[in-house]
């Protein structure tokens, strides 16, 4: 566009960003129905397989595979309102575990067969060039949203645009499917104040227990996520001042991972609660991106039942887990993968010779209507 403003990161990726091919899920459904089983009987692995086609355009979708989980590590100012019990450094000691592979995310993401991709999106170190870690600082931890805003709207932004860099590059390394994680000692505060932004939920609805707090602490934590929407009165139409008002950078990233990796049509597999506040973010910048999300599973940390109610998708699995670092999204990519298998390779009732009497089958939901 000459002489025009150029066009930035987010808003082009923002642009690209479109809902479903109702007419590849219609297919899908339809080949959901024809195949050997009884129709339905696959519950909510017919609804991903009909999202992943939808979001493809492809009736099978291509196998989630291969697949990348990203885990976006930064720190927090209200770390410093005693939210939680853990030193800050945790942050960057545990960045160098999972570098070294002896997190339990390494574990898990060996299991199912992901790569896992770290990137430094704010802790508040020097991490120098660590092998594997990729440096995308955008500053040494926020602020503490107590006293003032997180960080700015041009840090809330230069963060999403990392995400969205690193779901294009993870995407042109040939990654077929992306998995969100997070490392961020006191990350759960931020992230109960983003959802009671975005969801209207009261503080006490939102905030959990993180790691591991005693209920003098909660009730503390409680009262910190209160004071910190007191002094910024969010409004979420306003996603990037929310952001910056409360946001971890890792949140911000993470918003973006998505958006970029709904503009590129490749599902993004959600973790637990920080991935859930990152998605409402995504949402309220561009609401179609949900169409890429799938949620991995549901955690213990009450807001994160409140955002998924509030996105609209629902976890895969519950197993109570409460770790984070992308546990969670790596557990459920086996699950993700068999749905998709299962709408390329199971035969359908004509092909196979196997007698259809699906017409006569009665639904849960019409015997309910009886
Ligand atoms: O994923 C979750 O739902 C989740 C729930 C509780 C804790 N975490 C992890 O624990 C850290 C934050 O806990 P906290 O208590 O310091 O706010 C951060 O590194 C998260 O990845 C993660
Ligand atoms: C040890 C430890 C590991 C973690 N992984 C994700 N969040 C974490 C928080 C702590 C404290």
């Amino acid at each position: 566009m000459p002489g025009g403003e150029p066009v930035s990161l987010l808003d082009a990726t923002v642009d690209a960003v479109r809902g479903l091919d109702e007419e590849a899920a219609a297919a899908a459904r339809d080949r959901q129905s024809r195949m050997t089983k009884p129709p339905g009987s696959l519950g909510m692995l017919e609804t991903v397989s009909e999202q992943l086609a939808g979001l493809s355009g492809q009736c099978p979708p291509p196998m989630p595979e291969p697949a990348a989980l990203a885990v976006f590590a930064a720190d927090h100012g209200v770390h410093a309102q005693g939210v939680t019990p853990w030193p800050q450094e945790v942050t960057a000691q545990m960045v160098s575990n999972f570098l070294a592979g002896g997190a339990v995310v390494n574990a898990f993401a060996k299991q199912v067969g992901a790569e896992v991709c770290v990137v430094d999106v704010g802790v508040a170190a020097h991490l120098g060039d660590a092998a594997g870690l990729v440096p995308r600082k955008v500053r040494m931890g926020t602020a503490d949203m107590t006293q003032g805003p997180a960080m700015s709207r041009e840090e809330a932004v230069a963060a999403i645009e990392a995400g969205i860099e690193t779901a294009r590059d993870l995407v042109a390394a040939g990654n077929r499917c992306l998995l969100t994680g997070d490392m961020g000692i006191a990350n759960t505060t931020a992230s109960a104040a983003l959802i009671a932004a975005f969801t209207g939920a009261s503080p006490a609805q939102v905030t959990g227990y993180g790691t591991g707090i005693d209920e003098q602490t909660y009730a503390h934590k409680v009262e910190i996520v209160r004071r910190a929407l007191q002094l910024h009165r969010p409004d979420p139409q306003d996603p990037v001042g929310v952001l910056a008002a409360f946001g971890g950078l890792e949140h911000a990233a993470l918003a973006g991972f998505i958006l970029g990796g709904a503009a590129l049509r490749v599902p993004v597999v959600l973790d637990g609660v920080i991935a859930g506040a990152a998605a409402l973010v995504a949402q309220a910048i561009a609401p179609e991106s949900t169409a890429a999300c799938v949620a991995g599973h549901r955690s213990a940390e009450p807001g994160h039942a409140l955002a998924l109610e509030a996105l609209g998708i629902h976890p895969l699995i519950d197993l109570e887990l409460r770790l984070g670092e992308g546990s969670g999204a790596v557990l459920a990519l086996p699950l993700v993968a068999a749905a998709v298998r299962a709408l390329r390779e199971v035969a359908t009732f004509d092909s196979a010779g196997v007698a259809d009497a699906s017409a006569s089958v009665v639904s849960p939901t019409e015997r309910e209507r009886h």
